[in-house]
């Protein structure tokens, strides 16, 4: 995945180390960055006495003054005493599930559910957030405020298995909940530690969660703010293309979770002095990804600097190998998995089209015109960052559509923009790069055109899943011709499984023929189906 390779960005920023004197020394806040509670700016900082976000000595000065003047008695630490926050039902298990399910009845669950789960003692499936032990209150509120009546099913399980301390690598469909099903725990351990520790104590990371983007990351820290809001609970984001001196600032306040891309942490990590000996929990999501080559390297060096965390693993993707890999990383490790391994969203409707490449932008802005196959917003994907420039002004000027592009090597303030005008409607049709393809939550998208076709069916798999969250409907439509013969074999097999269906050329290419008479892990099938 090219555009998913790590980034070491140093920009101006990162040499004025200073801390900002005056509000006017700071910068505007860009999309999705924190603002300061007083003037708006960029909150690159926290106020230790408030917790609030701010941009400068001038701005905290301000603040301060305020909450003395509205008499607002604040305690040392602005966080509620273990009592009022930390909700712990009797239980002297140490299994994070209330037990009110006894075996055969989770067992039986977990075959409704098509939860398979391997590995020693683990505890049953919950049935709801607040029966989990261990979960502070104002995480439980944070949950049902969230619009989460119910634990999806790998959160069902996967939840109560991380908070008993196990190992994970949990595998689920896109767009299951997998996110809510490591933040719930991380934020629950890294809270309760705190609570149980005096706060005088240094703050130092106690979680870290490395995605293979930046989108993602972002989307993964939003989500653990949502979450934590209230709780002794921080989050710092280290990605590449933000200043690296605000980031350090962040986690030398002293945070609970640093979210990050591998490269830009490595970076930060080798510049600077971050004690890493109480991170308790480290989270790989996209976990295939990460240990792809490219990334494999930093991931392993990052988890070396950490003192035996906890580790959790996550894809809808999980191959063989990496299960090895996994292995060879940690002991003893559980396995979560729901439904079928590797196999596309069901909620997904695949529409693959045969086009020779000549024709295949034609078709695409056939489809764009029209009214009955155009189902804006919708994302385009494609294989290169050039080729996403070119055919999002192709779009344009083609069909009158506004379109934009997004890819790895544009600015991370331009890719904040691209997100934002998207997801606010802005723009009906984004064209992106492997970049958006795993992982990020485009919500109210239900179109998926895949123009080119990724390198692997795992790819594949995780950029259809981007038209469907949570098992509501979405279609791919995937453009489809001799150029893409290596992936014939699987893509027919995928197709087949979910029911698709499938042009003659592509059921009846010699590539697809060949290897599945050739007995290469594919069952011989019928043609013309
Ligand atoms: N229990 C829940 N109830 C309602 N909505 C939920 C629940 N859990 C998660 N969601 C929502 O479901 C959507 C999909 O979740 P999420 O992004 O975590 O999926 P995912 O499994 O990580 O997908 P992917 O493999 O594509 O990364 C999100 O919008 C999230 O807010």
């Amino acid at each position: 995945m090219e555009d998913n390779q790590p980034v070491a960005v140093a920009s101006g920023d990162e040499i004025n180390d200073a801390v900002k004197e005056r509000s006017r020394d700071q910068r505007e806040a860009l999309s999705g960055e924190p603002k300061c509670v007083i003037c708006g700016r960029y909150g690159e900082y926290i106020c230790d006495e408030t917790d609030d976000d701010i941009c400068s000595l001038e701005c905290k000065q301000t603040l301060l003054c305020r909450v003395v003047a509205d008499n607002t008695q604040l305690p040392p630490e602005r966080l509620p005493g273990t009592d009022e926050c930390v909700y712990v039902r009797d239980s002297d298990d140490n299994s994070g599930s209330s037990q009110s399910l006894s075996n055969d009845q989770s067992e039986l669950l977990r075959r409704k559910l098509e939860i398979h789960v391997k590995g020693d003692v683990v505890p049953g499936p919950i049935l709801s957030f607040s029966s989990c032990s261990r979960l502070p209150q104002m995480l439980i509120q944070n949950i049902e405020a969230a619009g989460y009546d119910m634990p999806t099913p790998v959160q069902m399980q996967a939840i109560p298995a991380a908070l008993s301390g196990k190992n994970l690598l949990v595998s689920a469909d896109t767009g299951s909940g997998k996110t809510a099903s490591f933040l719930v725990p991380v934020i629950s351990r890294c809270a309760n530690f705190r609570l149980q520790h005096l706060p005088n104590e240094k703050k130092k990371p106690l979680a870290m969660v490395l995605t293979p983007t930046r989108e993602l990351c972002i989307q993964v820290e939003d989500q653990a703010k949502l979450l934590g809001k209230g709780l002794p609970f921080k989050t710092a984001l280290v990605v590449g293309g933000d200043a690296m001196a605000g980031q350090i600032y962040r986690i030398q306040q002293g945070v609970e979770l640093i979210v990050g891309t591998p490269g830009r942490l490595i970076d930060l990590l080798m510049k600077h002095d971050v004690e890493l000996d109480d991170t308790m929990i480290f989270v790989l999501d996209e976990v295939d990804c990460m240990l792809e080559r490219g990334f494999r390297d930093q991931v392993m060096q990052i988890f070396r600097a950490l003192p035996q965390p906890q580790i959790l693993m996550y894809s809808a993707t999980i191959s063989p190998e990496v299960e090895k890999m996994t292995s060879s990383m940690v002991k003893d490790i559980v396995h979560v998995s729901v439904g079928k391994l590797n196999k596309p969203n069901k909620a997904v409707k695949q529409m693959p089209i045969w086009v020779e490449s000549k024709k295949k932008k034609q078709k695409l802005f056939d489809i764009l015109m029209s009214k009955q196959h155009f189902m804006p917003p919708a994302i385009v994907y494609v294989g290169s960052r050039v080729g996403a420039d070119l055919l999002s002004n192709a779009i344009t000027v083609t069909t009158g559509m506004k379109s934009l592009s997004i890819h790895g090597e544009k600015p991370m303030k331009e890719r904040r923009e691209v997100m934002k005008s998207f997801l606010m409607g802005e723009v009906p049709v984004i064209v992106a790069t492997g970049v958006l393809g795993r992982g990020v939550d485009l919500l109210g998208v239900r179109q998926v055109i895949v123009f080119d076709l990724p390198n692997s069916i795992k790819e594949y798999v995780h950029q259809i899943g981007r038209a469907s969250r949570l098992g509501e409907e979405g279609t791919a439509i995937v453009l489809v011709n001799e150029e893409n013969k290596n992936l014939f074999p699987e893509l027919v097999e995928i197709l087949k499984s979910s029911g698709a269906a499938i042009p003659r050329e592509l059921i009846n290419s010699r590539y697809t023929s060949a290897s599945v008479s050739s007995g290469k892990g594919y069952k011989k099938r019928k043609h013309g189906y």
